[in-house]
C-alpha cells in the first residue's frame, strides 16, 4: 500500500549539507505493521515526517495507493496525502485555546468527510481519557494530551496510521491502552501502521522491525508475527 523508493533527505548544518535519509526503500504491505527503531538522531522523525507528507524528500518518491509525492509536489499533493493517513507527533501538537473534544475533530475543519462522533467518543474511551472532552490542554496531564492527540490521529480512520514513540510520555497502563488498541485496530480492522518505539512490548507484535542505521533502513529482526 506504501512504497518509498530511492528516498534521501539531507539538512544544512552552517555551511555543510549533512545527510540523514539515502536511498530508503521501504514496501509496506496491506494490514502490515512496521516498528521503526535506532539510536538518538538517525533518523527516524525524518522518516516518519516524510511518510506523512509533512515534509518532502531531497531524492526519491513516495506512493501510497494513487497518491505521489517527491520533491516537487505541489501543496495540495501534500494536504491529499495528510489527509490520507493518520499521524501523531513525538510531542502531542494540541491548540490550548480548542477542548479536547475540539482537538480531536480538527481533521474535519476543513472540508472532506464528517466525523463519525461515536467512532471518536469510543476512541476517548478506549484510552481512558472520557470525561475530558470539555478541558482545555492546559487542563491536561501529558499523557492525556497525548491520548487526545492519538485520538485525533486515529479519528479519520485512515488505512495507515503513522506514530512517533506514541507511549513516551505514557505510564505503563497508558502504555498498554495505546498498544492495546493500536493491536486490535491492525488486527481485527486491517489498518498498516507506522511506529516509532523501543518498547519490547510492541516490537514483540510487529510483523517486522526495521533500524535506521546510517541513512539507511536495515531489517533488525524477523518477528514471530507471521499472520501475513
Ligand atoms: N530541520 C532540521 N534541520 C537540520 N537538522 C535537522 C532537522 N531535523 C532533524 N535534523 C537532524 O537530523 C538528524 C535526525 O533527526 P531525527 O529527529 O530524524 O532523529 P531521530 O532518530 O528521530 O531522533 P530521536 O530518537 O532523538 O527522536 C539529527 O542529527 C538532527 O539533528
Amino acid at each position: 500500500m506504501l512504497e518509498v523508493i530511492d528516498l534521501s533527505r539531507r539538512y544544512r548544518s552552517g555551511s555543510q549539507w549533512v545527510s540523514v535519509l539515502q536511498n530508503v526503500q521501504l514496501r509496506l504491505r496491506e494490514g502490515e505493521l512496521l516498528v521503526v527503531a535506532g539510536r538518538s538522531g538517525s533518523g527516524k522523525t525524518t522518516l516518519l515526517h516524510l511518510l506523512a507528507g509533512i515534509d518532502r524528500p531531497d531524492e526519491g518518491k513516495l506512493h501510497l495507493g494513487e497518491l505521489v509525492l517527491s520533491r516537487n509536489s505541489p501543496e495540495v499533493s501534500l494536504l491529499r496525502w495528510r489527509r490520507a493517513v493518520g499521524f501523531m507527533h513525538q510531542t502531542p501538537v494540541l491548540i490550548p485555546t480548542l477542548t479536547a473534544w475540539e482537538n480531536a475533530l480538527l481533521p474535519f475543519r476543513y472540508g472532506g468527510q464528517n466525523p463519525d462522533l461515536a467512532w471518536v467518543k469510543l476512541l476517548f474511551k478506549r484510552l481512558g481519557i472520557s470525561g475530558l472532552e470539555n478541558r482545555r490542554p492546559r487542563q491536561l496531564s501529558g499523557g492525556q494530551a497525548t491520548r487526545v492527540a492519538l485520538v485525533r490521529a486515529l479519528a479519520r480512520r485512515n488505512t495507515l496510521f503513522l506514530a512517533d514513540e506514541p507511549t513516551g510520555r505514557l505510564d505503563e497502563a497508558g502504555a498498554t491502552a495505546v498498544w492495546g488498541l493500536l493491536l486490535e485496530l491492525n488486527r481485527q480492522e486491517g489498518i498498516s501502521g507506522v511506529v516509532v518505539t523501543h518498547d519490547p512490548l510492541i516490537l514483540k507484535q510487529a510483523h517486522r522491525v526495521l533500524t535506521v542505521q546510517e541513512g539507511r533502513l536495515v531489517e533488525a529482526v524477523v518477528s514471530g508475527r507471521g499472520d501475513l
